[in-house]
């Protein structure tokens, strides 16, 4: 099972300019979590923070109990072994055919035999659907052949955290489609823990278990991928519906006037040429099949029933449909039997930093269960859940969003 990272209080700034505040959020093991963000939010600092490449000013960033912030070198050198990363252009050597660049991290950083290498490599080759071209210079190949040679390459120290900046970047929409899949088909197969950095609004809606955004210098949300795809909070709207109305403008942020403007160009019929409105859960990738079943999914499901009502009802609602028949029964949970789902939908989440974790509505928002008692699949009566209690627990851990 992948690494879980536990981030905690984290800013970065360059100079006078601060580019992110106080980010807290958890990466749940073997989960595929999803960073948003417009372009310029500080998502691929993020990513080098996580792994010792920017130094953080505040914060913590936990990896294996080891805190990559204030870790030794030496420390460092070891627990980003854990960590494969995707950089966005690949990051390929120009001049080495793609069998040399996929061995490279083995040639750097283990003693391992030529022929156990080449078993190494032709492997990763293969997962990433490129034998046949080992010899082919990165020059030579197509971006999308280039992405998945740079994921063949993260692959190879067998990594625990995969992150991806912008996998997407430069690619078809059907490209895309494929190397979502891939993502997915990867993690079916070794349960690591990845996250992706996009700005992709179908691979946010299709791809992750969790989902977040970066915007004004915070994160305005963390959490199950319910809770971004059926937000209301203005940005993460006009964000997955990419519309020019609403608080982001070419330049990160729009003062009132423009926003007034803009509204009433639109109120007097202008049209903007966004589509319509896909606020919603839609399906997520599953493994190609023949695939193992994702572990992370099974874990994430008791993960999230046990968080399930601090979250907003759209949110709730969503998850429990989500759930097969029996899964419900196990859970105790129906759909449209939301104690409290009378509470509006559309209230915003709590920013981090004010009181309460991310993607965590403060008590009296939260919708109750009904204690509809807790059951195995196949059981006969109903017996009460393990807490004894018609509220689930509260999340045990102090982590937002997980
Ligand atoms: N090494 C650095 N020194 C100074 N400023 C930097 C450095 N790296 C990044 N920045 C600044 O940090 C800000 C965030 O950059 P970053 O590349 O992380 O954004 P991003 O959200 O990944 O954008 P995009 O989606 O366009 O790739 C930018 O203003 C950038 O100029």
């Amino acid at each position: 099972m992948g690494a879980e990272v536990v981030i905690e209080g984290l800013s970065k700034s360059f100079g006078k300019q601060a580019i992110w505040r106080d980010v807290t959020l958890t990466l749940p093991p073997g989960e595929v979590s999803v960073m948003l963000g417009p372009s310029g939010t500080g998502k691929s600092v993020f990513l080098k923070s996580m792994i010792g490449l920017l130094k953080p000013d505040h914060g913590r960033c936990m990896v294996n109990g080891v805190d990559i912030v204030t870790c030794s070198e030496r420390k460092l050198y070891d627990t980003r072994k854990l960590f494969g990363v995707l950089f966005q252009d690949g990051a390929l050597f120009g001049s080495m055919n793609l069998y040399d660049n996929v061995a490279f991290p083995l040639r750097e950083h283990t003693k391992k035999s030529e022929s156990e290498i080449k078993r190494i490599v032709l492997e990763k080759l293969e997962m990433t659907g490129l034998s046949g071209a080992e010899t082919k210079l990165p020059g030579e190949i197509s971006g999308g052949m280039r992405k998945r040679a740079g994921l063949a390459r993260a692959l190879v120290l067998d990594p625990e955290i995969i992150l991806c900046d912008e996998p997407d970047s430069g690619l078809d929409p059907v490209r895309t489609a494929y190397l979502s899949q891939l993502l997915i088909d990867l993690n079916s197969q070794i349960d690591a823990t990845i996250l992706i950095v996009t700005h992709n609004i179908n691979v946010a809606r299709t791809v992750p278990d969790n989902l977040g955004m970066l915007f004004r210098k915070e994160l305005v949300m963390f959490g199950p991928r319910e809770v971004l795809l059926t937000s209301d909070e203005p940005v993460v709207e006009q964000f997955l519906n990419g519309r020019r109305i609403g608080p982001i403008g070419m330049s990160e942020e729009k003062d009132s006037a423009q926003m007034a403007r803009e509204q009433a160009q639109a109120d007097a019929g202008h049209h903007d040429g966004s589509g319509e409105d896909v606020r919603g859960i839609v399906p997520q990738i599953e493994p190609t099949p023949g695939m193992p079943e994702r572990m992370g999914v099974r874990r994430r499901k008791d993960r999230v029933m046990k968080i399930l009502h601090t979250l907003p009802p759209a949110a709730q609602e969503g998850i429990i449909e989500s759930l097969s028949p029996e899964e419900q029964r196990h859970y105790g949970v129906r759909p449209h039997h939301l104690v409290g789902a009378g509470h509006q939908a559309t209230q915003p989440l709590p920013t981090p930093g004010h009181g309460h974790q991310s993607g965590e509505l403060p008590a009296q928002q939260v919708a109750d269960l009904p204690d509809s008692g807790w059951r195995e699949p196949g059981d006969g009566p109903t017996r009460p859940r393990p807490s004894g209690n018609s509220r689930m627990r509260p999340p045990d851990s102090g982590q937002g969003g997980s």
